[in-house]
């Protein structure tokens, strides 16, 4: 079965209460695997935030991830996603241990080539569709996300756009899961969103 990679995004919230609502609703649902992406906030939030998802994703056995910061997931004995810009896999293999999740950004060959060399445990390669997400973001090809699925050994994981509209363009194709950020955090029932999405997946 697919793996159904819920990543987090509270910049529209005023309330945090609201987040952390939607958040659970979410693992309520049952996603696979859950990353904290907090671009502003200060590794102490983000560290606060986390510890209090952790303890409701441990409920249902779900790994949570947080995005770019090693010495957070450090701290809370959870994995790590990296990216271009970040601390390279390889050093967080050594600060986070050889059994922590490290998630690579990976956009060509090439990079999957050397993630994987460093220890990189999957990959997610887009953005794939057009995303409102993360506005500064390189599409990646169907060509180019193929030729890394065939050469990985790792996971790998279509992320950028997608949702119930997109999700049927990727029928047919090889690949591990999809990573959702606002298919999910945005829906009006992120419960239902999840089970929904899940349910598509099982026509891929
Ligand atoms: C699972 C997953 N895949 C890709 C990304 C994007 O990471 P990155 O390119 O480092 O960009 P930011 O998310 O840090 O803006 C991701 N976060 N998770
Ligand atoms: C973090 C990230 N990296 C590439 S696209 C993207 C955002 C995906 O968000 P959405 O699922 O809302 O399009
Ligand atoms: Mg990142």
């Amino acid at each position: 079965m697919k793996t159904l990679y819920y990543i987090t995004d509270s910049t529209k919230y005023d309330a945090e209460e609201d987040f952390f609502a939607d958040v659970f609703a979410a693992l309520r649902g049952g996603v696979d695997l859950i990353q904290l992406r907090e671009k502003e906030l200060s590794d102490e939030e983000v560290y606060a935030r986390a510890l209090r998802i952790k303890k409701e994703a441990d409920k249902y056995d779900t790994p949570l991830i947080i995005d770019d910061r090693v010495d957070v997931a450090k701290k809370l004995g959870v994995g790590v996603h990296l990216g271009d810009d970040d601390m390279t896999v390889k050093e967080a293999r050594a600060i986070l241990g050889e059994n922590a999740l490290i998630g690579a950004s990976v956009k060509t060959v090439e990079r999957a080539k050397e993630a994987e060399a460093e220890g990189a445990s999957y990959f997610g390669t887009g953005a794939l569709f057009p995303t409102q997400t993360k506005v500064i973001t390189r599409h990646t090809s169907m060509d180019t996300f193929r030729a890394i699925k065939k050469c990985a050994k790792v996971p790998v994981y279509a992320i950028g756009g997608i949702n119930e509209k997109t999700l049927p363009e990727l029928k047919g194709e090889d690949f591990d899961g999809i990573c959702v950020v606002s298919a999910i955090q945005y829906a009006v029932d992120p419960e239902a969103a999840v089970k929904s999405l899940r349910a598509r997946m099982k026509d891929l």
